[in-house]
């Protein structure tokens, strides 16, 4: 049987550095970290999320502000708030919360946050230094930092020799944690819906990241013995065994038959999604830190 990679509580020691950098910060300049959070619509999902970024931010001592902004909201007016957050000298992150509303151009309001403020790390300014190697000044997309993180407590920092299979080559989890791997010095390959033999290919696996968005597509049987799987998928199916119209989560790994095979593996819930929002403290101390003229500390 696996090892169970406890993402809560590998988020909950990073949250807790945190706040003891936001402490140090404030001695040593009275600066506060202030992180505000965009929201658009009334995605059930995302509310939760949203409220837990929030928690979490005033947990670590940060100022935190969230604008819930009604599905009916315009382009620019959506336009007009990132610009007052970006001029905000009390604001050091800046985010707006994924999905928005069709109606919305995603990617012009992602683009529209001042890079330094960009604590998502979707700007193309940081998806350019990150896949430059330049990660002194970038900032790292959340998922694909946590889930680095999870790794190194299972393999450590240097991965050399390691074949890692990223599924899914989404902009937000799968590009950059090509990068990440890559930069670790693993030999990366992304697979996506077009890969043949993709069953094949995850067998080669020593670290297996599942990025799909498909309720436990990857099975046992997909699995190099003893490799280091990390689920990425949030998938709400329903459960009947927990009585009618009931639901549970599940990731895109399926875990009991993958976690036979797997030397360690993430659960969900509990494995990489916790990760995501301390990674999202992470990169809002840094970029406090750095508006501060001080280099931050390292997680
Ligand atoms: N602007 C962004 N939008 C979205 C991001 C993001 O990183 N930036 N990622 C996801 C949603 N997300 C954070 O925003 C997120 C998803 C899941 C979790 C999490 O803790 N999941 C729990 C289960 C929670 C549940 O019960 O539903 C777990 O896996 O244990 C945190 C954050 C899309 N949008
Ligand atoms: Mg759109």
């Amino acid at each position: 049987m696996a090892q169970i990679i406890d993402g809560k509580a590998v988020a909950a020691e990073v949250t807790e550095g945190v706040k003891t950098a936001a402490e140090m910060l404030k001695a040593q300049t009275g600066m506060q970290p202030g992180l505000a959070v965009v929201i658009v619509g009334e995605d059930p999902a995302s509310k939760v999320y949203v409220a837990n970024k929030g928690r979490t931010a005033r947990a670590c001592g940060f100022l935190s502000v969230e604008h819930a902004l009604p599905d009916d909201t315009g382009q620019e007016a959506l336009m007009g708030l990132i610009d007052e957050l970006n001029g905000d000298p009390a604001i050091h992150g800046v985010l707006v919360q994924l999905p928005l509303p069709g109606h919305i151009d995603e990617g012009a309001v992602i683009q529209a946050i001042a890079p330094d403020k960009d604590v998502d790390g979707f700007h193309f300014t940081n998806v350019g230094k990150l896949g430059t190697g330049v990660t002194d000044s970038a900032f790292v997309p959340c998922t694909p930092a946590g889930s680095m993180l999870l790794i190194e407590s299972v393999l450590g920092k240097d991965l050399s020799g390691k074949n890692a299979v990223v599924v899914g080559r989404s902009n937000i989890v799968g590009k950059p944690m090509f990068n990440l791997l890559l930069a670790a010095n693993a030999t990366v390959t992304v697979a996506h819906s077009r890969t043949k033999d993709l069953p094949g290919l995850c067998r080669t696996a020593d670290i297996l990241v599942a990025a799909v968005g498909r309720p436990q597509m990857i099975k046992g049987n997909w699995v190099k013995p003893g490799a280091t799987v990390i689920d990425v998928g949030i998938n709400r199916i329903a459960a009947p065994e927990k009585g009618e119209g009931k639901t549970r989560l599940v990731g895109d790994v399926d875990f009991d038959d993958a976690a036979e095979a797997a030397g360690a593996i993430t659960p969900v819930p509990g494995g990489v999604g916790p990760m995501t929002i301390a990674m999202l403290m992470v990169n809002t101390i840094v970029a406090a830190y750095r508006s501060a003229g001080r280099t931050p500390p390292v997680f």
